[in-house]
Formats: structure tokens, sequence, C-alpha cells
């Protein structure tokens, strides 16, 4: 018998909660032939990352995308059997009445909290720890993460044959950089931008427009396009429009789905990503990246921040291990120093092939929606 699993998935802003829950549910329901309902209480959200959802879904009216069952979650909750497996994303506060039908059924829901990604090393301890629930039942905390001891990451399976194939492919990715109207000069290097608000990313542009090398910047639409302009000195831009500043050239593009975004990862020189999802598909597109963790208040991102560098880092070269922990720390912190502007892009080729073995490395451990399946089946 099929396995139920019922996501439910709060948008608390930007794309991550959406981006990660739909990743999983896609995969879970794909790979695992899984009956998988996913409860979304912003499809709209969902529908810039998938074009086949709709940005509206009534309350009566679950579409099936991809094998996914995609429900709006509204406020008014509608009595439903709960699935095999419930995974509250990100610590969201399941419906009432859900919670006691959870506990109701002859054999009691799996319930799981799908935590936000991180590389601290109190993760390991606490991945799968059970803590029992008012409704009577126990709830797992599940934790992505960066080793064996964790729930590991999203990856499809079939993930890193497609980007080997398409890296391998100069004909692939000229066709995909065409289709967003780009095309780059033979002497420049591509990056693409996907950041949050920062006060770096003015002295940074200067510093590389004055730079020796060539820089063509891909520039998702989104809340860094502001900034970007400002630092062109445009009030307006025109999509898929080049503007040249020194030896800096900037293109906005469309925001992309989440199938074109990979596209996007595996094709640039350099990444520039954020949050949670897209900073683990840089990794898997094996190239050089910058990470703009997430702020949280009173600085509480910086040990997350610094426990990722401390893995990734490993094995790198002293100067450039000091070129990365430095520049990615002033990047976070807002400010970067003079001389420390071009050590962003520092690596060349230890970078890359510090970016192959690390991606290789974190293919050698189970994948999140992998590590999920066999929780459920030992835990049955
Ligand atoms: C730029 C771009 C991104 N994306 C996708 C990739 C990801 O799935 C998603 C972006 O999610 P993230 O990288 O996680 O960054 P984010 O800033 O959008 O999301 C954040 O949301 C907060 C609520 C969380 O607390 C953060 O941890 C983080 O998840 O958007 C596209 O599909 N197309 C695009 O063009």
């Amino acid at each position: 018998m099929r396995t139920s699993w019922d996501i439910f998935c709060h948008v608390i802003d930007n794309y991550g909660d959406a981006g990660v829950c739909w990743r999983l549910a896609r995969q879970l329901a794909v790979e695992y032939d899984a009956e998988v309902r996913l409860w979304v209480d912003d499809p709209e959200t969902l529908a810039r990352l998938c074009a086949l959802v709709p940005s509206e879904i009534s309350g009566d009216t679950p579409r099936l995308i991809d094998g996914v069952w995609v429900h709006y979650w509204s406020s008014t909750w509608r009595n439903v059997v709960p699935a095999d497996v419930v995974i509250e994303a990100f610590a969201c506060q399941l419906p009432l009445d859900y919670l006691a039908a959870m506990a109701e059924r002859s054999r009691p829901s799996l319930w799981l909290n799908l935590e936000y990604l991180s590389a601290e090393e109190w993760v390991a301890g606490c991945h799968g720890l059970p803590s029992l629930q008012q409704n009577g039942l126990q709830k797992y905390f599940f934790f992505p993460g960066f080793s064996p001891e964790t729930g590991g990451l999203l990856r499809e399976a079939d993930l890193v044959k497609r980007r080997t194939e398409f890296q391998q492919s100069e004909c692939a990715k000229i066709q995909f950089l065409r289709s967003l109207g780009v095309e780059v000069a033979a002497e420049s290097a591509l990056v693409s931008l996907f950041c949050y608000d920062s006060p770096a990313l003015g002295q940074w542009l200067d510093a590389v427009s004055e730079g020796e090398v060539k820089r063509h910047f891909l520039v998702p639409a989104g809340r860094v396009v502001a900034d970007v302009c400002r630092w062109l000195g445009r009030e307006t831009y025109e999509l898929g429009e080049p503007y040249q500043r020194g030896n800096v050239c900037i293109q906005f593009i469309p925001f992309l789905s989440q199938r074109d975004y990979d596209l996007l990862l595996w094709s640039c020189d350099f990444n520039v990503v954020r949050g949670e999802d897209s900073f683990v598909r840089a990794q898997w597109a094996a190239k050089p990246f910058l990470w703009h963790i997430y702020p949280q208040q009173e600085g509480a991102h910086f040990p997350k921040l610094d426990a990722f560098l401390h893995c990734y880092t490993e094995g790198l070269s002293a100067d450039l291990k000091a070129a990365v922990v430095g520049s990615w720390r002033a990047w976070n912190a807002g400010v970067l120093p003079a001389d420390m502007q071009g050590q962003l892009f520092a690596g060349g080729a230890e970078l890359m092939g510090h970016s192959a073995r690390w991606c290789a490395r974190l293919e050698g451990q189970n994948n999140l929606a992998e590590s999920l399946v066999q929780f459920y089946q030992n835990w049955v």
C-alpha cells in the first residue's frame, strides 16, 4: 500500500519555506511513489517557483501537480483524515482538529517537525529525537544537515547526473542562456546574484567594476534589484537589457522556475545565494559561491555561518581559507574592507576543485527524502 504524507507549509517570508516543501513533496511523490498532499497557506509564492501551480487555489479544489496534491491551507480548516506521515515544516502550527484526528487514527500518524538547515554540531545530537505532545503523540525533530548523523540535504536521484551532463555541454549552456536573452563575452566571467539587501553589495560592485576581470552579473527579479539599479544610477530597467559600468555588465532576468534556476547556477562561474534552498542548490552546482545567510535578531545567524564555514573550508590552503572565511563573514556583516573586495572571487582553480570535491562528499550521504522514508520505515 502507498504511504500517505501530509506536508504543512506556512510561508513566513521569501521563497525558502515553499521552496523546500515543494521540492520535498515532489521528490516523495515521484521517487518514492508516496501519496503526497502539500498544504500551503500562500499558493502565490509556490506559483513563482513552479509555473504549473496556479497562484489561486480554492480551499475545495486541490490541484494535482507533478504527482503532488497541492491544497490551499486556509484559515478555516475543513477536517480531513490525516496521513500516515505528517510533516510540519519549520515548526508551523498544525490545525487543532487535525492534531486531534492524528491521535485518533487506528494507527497514529508519524509526526515530524522538519527543522531549518544548520551545520552546527548540536544538530546531529538532536536529529530524530522525540518529544511527547498534548495529543499523546510523540513529535520527532528532523534535521537536515551536512553529516551522516543528520537527515542530509534535498537531492533528487538524477540531480548530479543531469548537472554533469549539462556542464559538459557548452551547447546546452549557450542555449539556456540564450533563452534568457543572455550573450556572454568570451573573456567575461558569469555571476548569478540572489541575495538580501546589503550595504556590502555596492562596495563590492564598485571594486569589481574597477577590477581587471570582466564580470557579467545575472540578477533574477527580486528585492536586490532596487539596490543594483541604484548602483547603476538608474530608476528603471528593462529585463534582458545589458547595463555596463566599468568592467561590470548587469543583466536583469525574470525570476525563474526552480528547475531553470538550477540551470542558472550550473551555468555561472560564481553564484551568490541566500537563505536555505538556493544555498543548497549552489553546492550541488559544484561551483564557487557566496552565502548570504538569512539574518536573524541579535546576530543569531553568525554561529550558523561559522559552523558551515568550519566544515566547508576543511582542506583548503591556509590563504584561501582565510580569504573565504574573511570575505563571507564581512559580506554577512554588511561591510567589505577595501582589501577584501577582490577576495570574494579568490581561489580560481583551487576553489573550483574544492567545490567539486565538496559536492561529491555531500553526495555520499543520504538525501533528505530518503532519510525521511527510512525513518518512517524504521518507526512503523
Ligand atoms: C532566484 C530564484 C530562486 N528560486 C528559488 C530557489 C529556492 O527554492 C527559493 C529561495 O529560497 P532560499 O534560497 O531558501 O532563500 P529565501 O530567502 O527566499 O528563503 C528564506 O526564507 C526564510 C523564511 C527562511 O527562514 C530562510 O531560511 C530562507 O529559506 O527560490 C527560483 O526558483 N528561481 C529564482 O529565479
